[in-house]
């Protein structure tokens, strides 16, 4: 048996790795100043007083069509030239074991390839610290490349590298843009880089520079906000997990954003940007901020455009949740009326924090505004007002039942949004919520006032016409007087009701076997009904209660019907269509009677 290795095709190779690992060709240029600044960390290892210096000359500057980065470290020698530019993969960034090592912003040996997206040759004059002549390295896009003595000396000690733009390419190469390109991704790389005379870096980036004060630093802050996301933040949260060697700054949105979307974050490695829509740094109930962070240890995917999600970064990602958990803490307890504002807008956020973390919950029963029957109120508030509470998760039947049930004692809070009856449910397995228990419409009823028994007697004949009137619709009829005395009929649907209406439903596609242990359970739920609840408070539906005539009586009813029914946004069905528009033609009729013939 012989042991092979891999035939390789370099042009293959390089146009894989230099034209489809990178999005776009602009990367060429944040390639270059990576190598530039590595290369400067490695001098001053060793002499660690050696300029730090990167120094990019656009063919605008050169006058001979070139690009020239240089930069002031450690050169590389013959030897090494023939190994690392010469090698695709090998990077003297990596340990003996292979390992990335964290100094370094490089790691895979291809990075220099990139310089391949907008030249068809790559040159490289050096000149290493460790002593020997400057060399010069010429690489081909097709696999070739020369190696010679240069004629000229450098002056210095580090290393040249000259692009010269390829026509479709040459776009990349304006001073302009090369400026915008150097200070997008370099701005505050820990050296003195120039584009032509222009400096470029900033220093520290702006959450770790030093402020007279804290207001000064959060207005600073704040500013570097509007340019970078072009909002002024509500507040700002530092951010920190030492794991990760990671410092940096939330934003917190000013105005409501989509849940569903995840925030993107801007995120710098060793003081490289890597990108501006990293996702996946925060956890994703934390879409109501944007964060700027520099992290020392995160690892960058080979193409360096984004995170490679490793253990570290979930580690990362929990962190960073814990620390803006903690910051609606602190507002809540030291400025309410800041946290009022931010649930206003965030309320989404916040219920699904609360939907699994207890603090959160208990934030969200303190301080966030849910609609109920008197008004917009915490439900800490507002189970302190009411002795008896109920939620409803039917945005519709909150509606239609708030006012009625608020009159009968009962207090209802409309948790028909999204979290809502999660967040109820876990509130009411805690102490102190134990009142809210959902809303069975059917209940009102029995908190109805009966009606004098002599009333009752009278109304006899009336009630069994009405009764007749809706009982192909499945409901019966109810006279009681209740509050408010304008509503003159009110539609309660009953859980059992509708149960055993899906029950029917299921029963006439079932087969013979489940249709027979279906109507075993029938019997059970029987008892329980629709029910129109006529108002006798109601000026109206009293006078209605008056009338004789039963054929008057059965569209007065069904009329009363259909308008309850559209009251509480209940659906019609195509019978109950058919009933509304029975019982309105038939009240124009007798609205306007035929003329009796003379
Ligand atoms: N400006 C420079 N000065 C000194 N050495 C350099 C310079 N540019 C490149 N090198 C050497 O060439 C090697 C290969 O560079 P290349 O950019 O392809 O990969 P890398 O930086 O090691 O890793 P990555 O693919 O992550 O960028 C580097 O490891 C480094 O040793």
């Amino acid at each position: 048996m012989t042991e092979r290795a891999f035939q390789v095709d370099l042009r293959g190779v390089v146009d894989l790795l230099s034209r489809h690992l990178y999005s776009s060709p602009r990367v060429y240029l944040r390639e270059l100043l990576q190598n530039g600044v590595d290369a400067v960390t490695a001098r001053r290892a060793e002499e660690p007083d050696a300029p730090a210096r990167i120094h990019i000359e656009t063919p605008e500057h050169t006058g001979e069509g070139s690009l020239r980065v240089h930069d002031t470290g450690v050169g590389l020698t013959e030897p090494q030239i023939h190994e690392l530019l010469a090698t695709i993969g090998r990077s003297s960034k990596r340990d003996e074991l292979g390992y990335a090592r964290h100094e370094f912003l490089g790691q895979f040996g291809i990075g220099l390839l990139s310089g391949f997206l907008v030249a068809d040759e790559i040159e490289v004059l050096t000149r290493s610290m460790h002593g020997g002549p400057t060399i010069r390295w010429v690489g081909y896009s097709d696999g070739r490349y020369l190696v010679e003595e240069a004629e000229e000396e450098r002056n210095e000690v580090g290393t040249t590298v000259i692009l010269r733009p390829r026509r479709d390419a040459e776009e990349w190469f304006a001073a302009s843009t090369v400026a915008n390109l150097a200070r997008h991704y370099g701005a505050f790389l820990p050296v003195e880089l120039r584009v032509g005379d222009t400096l470029v870096t900033e220093g520290e980036p702006p959450w770790r520079r030093t402020y007279p004060t804290p207001v000064r630093r959060r207005a600073a802050l704040a500013d570097y906000c509007q340019t970078v996301f072009g909002f002024a933040p509500l507040d700002v949260i530092d951010l920190e997990a030492a794991a990760a060697g990671l410092r940096g700054v939330a934003f917190v949105l000013p105005h409501a954003a989509n849940p569903t979307v995840r925030a993107a974050h801007r995120v710098y490695l060793k003081r490289m940007l890597l990108a501006d829509n990293v996702t996946d740094l925060l956890p994703e109930w934390a879409f109501f901020v944007r964060c700027v962070v520099d992290a020392e240890e995160l690892r960058p995917t080979a193409n360096r455009e984004a995170l490679y999600d490793d253990d570290l970064l979930g580690q990362v990602c929990d962190t960073l949740g814990e620390q803006i958990r903690d910051w609606l803490l602190t507002l809540a307890h030291s400025r309410p009326e800041e946290l009022r504002r931010f649930l206003q807008l965030h309320h989404v956020g916040v219920k699904a924090l609360a939907a699994h973390d207890d603090t959160m919950l208990d934030l969200v029963y303190r301080w966030l505004d849910f609609e109920t029957s008197s008004g917009t109120m915490p439900l800490a508030e507002f189970t302190r007002r009411h002795s008896e509470v109920r939620y409803t998760s039917d945005i519709d039947e909150f509606r239609s039942l708030s006012a009625v049930a608020a009159a009968q004692g009962v207090g209802l809070v409309n948790a028909g949004y999204v979290y809502d009856t999660e967040i109820i449910s876990r509130l009411s397995d805690r102490q102190g919520a134990a009142l809210l228990r959902p809303l069975d419409p059917g209940e009102l009823t029995t908190r109805f006032g009966r009606l004098p028994s002599e009333t009752e007697l009278r109304l006899r004949d009336f009630l069994h016409v009405a009764e007749r009137a809706l009982d192909s619709r499945g409901c019966t009829v109810l006279l009681r007087s209740y509050a408010p005395a304008s509503l003159p009929a009110l539609y309660l649907t009953s859980r059992a009701a509708e149960h055993r209406r899906e029950l029917a439903e299921s029963r006439a596609e079932a087969d013979p076997l489940w249709a027979d242990v279906l109507g075993a359970l029938e019997p059970a739920l029987a008892a329980d009904q629709n029910r129109l609840v006529l108002n006798h408070a109601n000026p109206l539906t009293r006078r209605i209660t008056t009338l004789t005539d039963p054929d008057l009586i059965t569209v007065a009813v069904q009329a009363l019907y259909g308008q309850a029914l559209l009251q509480g946004r209940h659906p019609l069905r195509p019978a109950d269509s058919a009933v509304l528009n029975r019982s309105f033609l038939g009240l124009l009729d007798w609205a306007a009677p035929t003329e009796s013939e003379e």
